[in-house]
């Protein structure tokens, strides 16, 4: 590079009109701002070495002028090569680089540094020359860049040379001009173009701050060494706007290359170790012959020496070809350089995809790679069958492209760029970042790009990890605080609260339930119970299986934070279900005894008419409700607690982590609430007041831990496993939707409602669809429904209806005043009718695994032996309908439709924007990493 740019600068008595063109560069630079002024710099530090050995004697008049303009506006680059090259009398602007050798310039730079012994290559910056009359920092920064500049590559001259022979030359000639300030660096990376010259040479590696290696992937992708403006421009386009971005382009997949054999076949990935490479050049096409000589035999480090003809072998030609566009061609340093990366004699390993010519025994290499061997021991070395990184092209980039670009940046990765520490990389046996993006991009073998993978996918998860435990974290008030949840997840204990620790309102409430809580449940709440006394805020996730009885579990935590005085706040994803809960409560509490005054409740929803909402949002503030139940409308702006001690998010997954944190800013007012004249209140501390809510979110979707942990960052999870005594499993039957198949599902339906049942029948759409014809609509069957069972009435519940009126025909099918209920997928989660005996999934193929789960889950609910009857369309969807018929357990399916179908569909489409994308994990099968990346997050 060095010999680049300063032979930039021209023979002492050249013809060079000084005046004019120090006019122009003040000029430009008065239009310049100082991020984009580097070029100007350039131009000024050059000429102002020419003016000095010329005897011009200006430079600090214009060193002044210049500095003023710094801060201004530069529009035009080019306009400013333009006219310097022309007042320089050159012909056009490549003329301005002229060719000199290394020596050369090498001469030059020692003969400069005579002169001026201040002058200590490399330590000190340039400026000292002027410390005396520029002192100030400004001062410091304008002239210290142009300078280091002038030895150092700009991203636009390294749009014209080969990254090898810059970096090459550029250690072997002055390495210690690389040491950049790292000082300097952060005004910098601003804007990007500074990286190349920091990751140049090796020695930067080892010399330059770790930190500023650190931001090396930041870089933009202008600094790529080597790297044509156009080219960057089409990278930045099309989103690699990086370096990360780009190493984060990651091989579809990789393929195993042969090594070259006798019957070579078209679009073989084969590897060639051959001899004298032939150069041709013509206009914009770069051509390299590689002749290689194959025998019968395998490559081993024996056979290498024998030739082709001893072995009744042959000789093959690969073309190697090359095409450019523009300037970059005609100019000889470029072409100089690539000759020489290809000196005839040398022995290459070419590998690549084969593509036969006409010629016999030639072939094009496409997708190829050439590598220079030192010796013939190496080629047996790269002759080994490595894995070719397989790129996907992206928005009209060729993965040839993509994988030169990528090559080129990994040549210049600083080895000390981990952010992660070393403890927690040796600890999980993890290669550095570094080892990470080479292992990934360009493995010796498919184990090392297996290690680098795992790696890249343990970063995702690792600073998932980080992102969720901060917003915990954020929720809490004290440091203490957060170094008591950080200590609980570091050791986990499980803890769990005696119900003679439970207070007196959570036992009365307990005595009113109409059945004993299942060990499972019992258990569950007790450890809920025992965090809830605890005064850091809790953050659980109650999992189980559809109908297990999590939603009692959840009654009693809100018990306990009201038997203390406090509120709580139970939020479900639909109207629908915040209604179901609220009449539950509201039975429940009606038959408990032994409380003077039973809490208080409160329904908040959409659709709450506007005076009644008014009045539970004052009631709120003063405390006169101590639990309310709600939609999303518990989280709104004007929503105020007075006491809010639990949030209870019931489907959690409908929620986004922000819609649930957001409980956190309801903290608690000043005033503590007693309205349930509990006697056992806990002692509350004064840091409680600050304390964010407890938050207990619940799962009927029965999501895998790995899951889990990727939506909350955190540990804490209960499960509930058993199911209620006396539930009867579901019979599950698969049809095909023919008329047979559907003769005897309506004669299933009739046999079940003349024995007092109640039947769900659910459909994917609302109503008929001209595009989607074979999708049978609730709205439109309900006549054809009626016609068919005329003794017995039918409902017909949809999104698009009222809430009243949906409100009405659960209502109404609950009490059994109709017995068959058309519905779409609302009933899919929380619907709880106890004696509906029998569900009909219409076009059940529609609906994922999970959902059919749930779907399946909405009977079997009582002591009623319940069916479930899924109509497929065609023959070929029932495969994946029959594994619903072979298992019941919900985690079980959860798992396989993860697998299947990836954890976007388990949580439902629309629901999945919540989770996290990985570019390569996949959450279904590394999930165990998501556990070791959790644990490092504690570090
Ligand atoms: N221990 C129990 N014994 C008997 N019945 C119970 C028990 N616990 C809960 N139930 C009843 O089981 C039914 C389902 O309970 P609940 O609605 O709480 O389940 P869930 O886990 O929330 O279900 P879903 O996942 O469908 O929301 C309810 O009718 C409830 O009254």
């Amino acid at each position: 590079m060095a010999a680049v740019t300063l032979s930039f600068v021209q023979p002492c008595g050249m013809c060079f009109a000084g005046r004019r063109l120090r006019n122009v560069i003040v000029i430009e630079a008065q239009r310049g701002s100082w991020k984009r002024m580097r070029l100007s710099n350039f131009f000024f530090s050059q000429v102002w070495k020419v003016s000095y050995r010329s005897k011009h004697k200006f430079p600090d008049n214009l060193l002044e002028r210049v500095e003023k303009s710094a801060t201004a506006r530069l529009e035009n680059q080019s306009k400013l090569i333009t006219k310097v090259a022309a007042l320089m009398e050159y012909d056009n602007v490549d003329d301005v680089f002229d060719k000199k050798s290394d020596e050369k310039v090498k001469e030059e730079l020692e003969l400069a540094c005579k002169r001026f012994p201040a002058i200590t290559l490399g330590y000190s910056p340039p400026v000292e020359l002027y410390s005396k009359s520029k002192s100030s920092k400004e001062t410091n920064s304008i002239l210290k860049t142009p300078t280091e500049n002038s030895f150092l590559p700009t991203p636009m001259h390294l749009g014209w040379l080969d990254p090898d022979s810059i970096s090459g030359t550029l250690s072997s000639f002055c390495p210690e001009v690389l040491n950049v300030d790292s000082s300097n660096l952060g005004e910098e990376i601003s804007d990007g173009s500074s990286f190349t010259v920091q990751t140049l040479t090796s020695e930067v590696e080892t010399t330059a701050d770790d930190s500023a290696a650190q931001l090396f992937l930041s870089g933009t992708i202008g600094s790529v060494p080597g790297l044509s403006k156009r080219h960057s421009y089409q990278l930045d386009n099309c989103g690699f706007h990086t370096m990360r971005k780009l190493l984060h382009h990651f091989p579809r997949t990789y393929v195993d290359f042969q090594n070259a054999h006798l019957d070579i076949e078209d679009g073989q990935y084969l590897i060639f170790v051959g001899k004298s490479p032939v150069f041709q050049g013509e206009f914009s096409f770069l051509e390299v012959i590689v002749s290689c000589e194959v025998t019968g035999k395998d490559r081993t480090p024996e056979n290498m020496s024998y030739s082709a003809d001893d072995k009744g072998g042959k000789t093959f030609f690969l073309h190697l070809k090359r095409f450019f566009r523009g300037a970059r061609f005609t100019w000889q340093p470029f072409l100089n350089s690539i000759q020489e990366k290809h000196r005839p004699g040398d022995l290459v390993c070419v590998s690549g995809k084969v593509k036969a010519l006409r010629a016999e025994n030639h072939f094009e290499m496409k997708e190829y790679n050439i590598d220079v061997l030192r010796d013939e021991d190496e080629s047996s070395l790269q002759a080994q069958e490595r894995p070719y990184p397989v790129y996907p092209s992206k928005g009209g980039l060729t993965p040839k492209f993509l994988s030169d670009v990528i090559s080129r940046i990994l040549r210049v990765l600083p080895a000390n760029m981990d952010p992660l520490p070393k403890e927690i990389t040796t600890t999980f046996g993890l290669p550095s970042l570094h080892d990470a993006y080479t292992g990934i991009h360009e493995p010796k073998n498919l184990d090392e790009a297996d290690l680098a993978r795992k790696r890249l996918i343990f970063d995702e998860f690792f600073y998932l990890q980080l992102a969720r435990l901060y917003q915990m974290l954020q929720g809490l008030g004290t440091k203490l605080e957060k170094d008591v949840l950080l200590e609980k997840f570091k050791n986990p204990v499980l803890n769990s609260a005696y119900i003679e620790d439970w207070s007196h309102l959570t036992k009365c409430f307990l005595n009113a339930l109409p059945y004993s809580l299942t060990p499972s449940q019992l258990s569950a709440i007790s450890e809920i119970i025992w965090d809830l006394k605890r005064p850091i805020p809790m953050n659980r996730l109650l999992q189980g299986d559809v109908g297990c009885g999590k939603t009692v579990v959840a009654f009693l935590a809100c018990m306990e934070v009201v038997g203390s005085g406090y509120q709580a706040a139970f939020m479900a994803p639909t109207e629908l279900l915040a209604i179901q809960h609220y009449e539950q409560l509201r039975d429940l509490l009606e038959k408990m005894e032994g409380v003077s005054s039973k809490p208080t409740i409160g329904l908040l929803t959409g659709s709450t008419p506007t005076k009644q909402s008014r009045m539970i949002r004052q009631d709120l503030q003063s405390g006169a409700i101590s639990i309310v139940i709600g939609t999303h409308s518990l989280i709104a702006e004007k929503i105020e607690y007075s006491a809010l001690r639990i949030a209870v998010v019931d489907e959690q997954q409908r929620f986004g982590v922000i819609q649930r944190g957001k409980f956190n800013s309801k903290l608690y007012g000043t005033s503590i609430i007693s309205k349930t004249g509990s006697s056992n209140s806990d002692d509350t501390s004064k840091a409680d007041l600050n304390m964010a809510p407890h938050v207990l979110a619940m799962s009927a979707t029965p999501i895998p831990r790995s899951l889990a942990l990727a939506l909350y960052g955190d540990i804490s999870l209960t499960q509930i496993t058993g199911m209620p005594l006396g539930r009867i499993p579901v019979e599950t039957h698969i049809f095909e939707g023919n008329e047979s198949g559907f003769k005897e599902v309506y004669s299933m339906m009739l046999k079940d409602l003349n024995s007092g049942g109640r039947v769900y029948l659910v459909y994917p759409v609302i109503d008929q669809s001209e595009q989607l014809p074979q999708l049978r609509a609730a709205s439109a069957e309900l006549e054809t429904i009626s016609k068919k069972f005329p003794n017995y009435s039918c409902g017909l519940l949809h999104g698009r209806m009222k809430s009243d009126d949906k409100e009405e025909a659960l209502r109404k099918f609950r009490s059994g005043e109709t017995q068959i209920l058309l519905s779409t997928q609302v009933i899919e989660i929380g619907v709880d009718v106890p004696d509906a005996s029998m569900m009909v999934v219409m076009n059940a193929e529609r609906f994922g695994i999970a959902q059919l789960h749930q779907l399946r889950g909405r009977v079997g609910r009582g002591t009623r032996k319940s069916k479930c009857l899924l109509i497929g369309s065609t023959a070929n969807s029932l495969k994946r309908l029959k594994m619903l018929g072979k298992s019941s357990d919900g985690f079980y399916l959860a798992n396989i439709d993860l697998l299947l179908r990836g954890p976007g569909d388990l949580l439902g489409k629309k629901q999945s924007g919540h989770l996290p994308e990985f570019p390569v994990a996949r959450l279904e099968m590394d999930g165990n990493m998501l556990q070791e990346a959790h644990i490092a997050a504690l570090f």
